[in-house]
């Protein structure tokens, strides 16, 4: 009877342990999933805005002394650079608007950068191509440039800014105009001339920066980018298949 009495305490008690240690492992886990679905949560909710983004990039280029860097700096800023010195390489910063990142990237236009604007275009929505108005000796090196790019991306848009409007000798936007030989682009589309200053208002024949950056970014909420097999020199012919959509 004793040794009954033994076995039943001693399996009263083994019974009671086990519960206890079901009990602590289960009040250990569920805690520690709910943490664990809440911080998932969480995450999710701060990157939700990322999301909904949509990453563009604005490729602006020109030759040297344009006024690249000076458009920049002013688009993205909203003041003015008194001085600006040249680049070495390429140069950018980022713009943020409702549901669009932008990235405004100038790739400098020294000859030898020059050769390298190509490798360029594939990730581009957006060609910004500078004219310094001022430069009246090296327009046709400007059409010349502006031209070689219109041919290896004729589906890119490209606005063309007639930059230091603000100066005595700067050409009108139409001398610019006929000086691009834009008149006779076989391109479809056609290609927006604008006067800028990246330096003052520029006057009466100029759109402020902020305005010329107003236009982009509506543009940019519908354009599509180039495939790489999309950016050739003179095979037009394979591009019209070439087109992929962002997202
Ligand atoms: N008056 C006037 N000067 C300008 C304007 N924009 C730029 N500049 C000046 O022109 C010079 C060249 O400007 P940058 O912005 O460095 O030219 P860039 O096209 O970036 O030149 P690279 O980087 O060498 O390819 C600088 O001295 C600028 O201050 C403008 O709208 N009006
Ligand atoms: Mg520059």
């Amino acid at each position: 009877m004793a040794a009954l009495q033994n076995l039943s305490m001693a399996v009263g008690a083994a019974v009671s342990a086990l519960g206890t240690l079901m009990f602590m492992a289960w009040s250990r886990y569920f805690p520690r999933q709910r943490r664990r679905r809440r911080r998932h949560q969480l995450e999710y909710m701060i990157r939700q805005p990322e999301e909904n983004y949509l990453d563009r990039q604005i490729l602006v280029l020109g030759l040297d002394e344009a006024g690249k860097s000076s458009v920049i700096h002013t688009m993205s800023t909203n003041t003015i650079k008194s001085s600006s010195a040249p680049t070495h390489g390429f140069n950018s910063a980022t713009i943020r608007s409702p549901g669009l990142r932008i990235e405004l990237l100038e790739v400098g236009g020294s000859f030898n950068l020059r050769t390298y604007w190509l490798q360029y275009l594939k990730n581009a929505h957006i060609i910004v191509f500078v004219v310094d108005s001022t430069d009246e000796r090296r327009l046709p090196l400007a059409r010349h440039e502006l031209h070689r790019l219109l041919e290896a991306a004729p589906q890119l848009p490209i606005m063309v800014l007639a930059n230091k409007q603000d100066r005595d000798t700067a050409l009108s936007i139409s001398d610019i105009h006929t000086g691009l030989s834009l008149h006779n682009t076989a391109s479809q589309r056609a290609v927006t001339v604008l006067g800028t200053s990246a330096r003052s208002d520029g006057g009466e024949h100029s759109t402020p920066l902020q305005t010329v950056l107003s236009l982009l970014q509506e543009k940019l909420h519908s354009v599509k980018r180039l495939t790489q097999s999309a950016i050739m020199h003179n095979h037009t012919d394979l591009l019209q298949t070439s087109l992929e959509t962002m997202r």
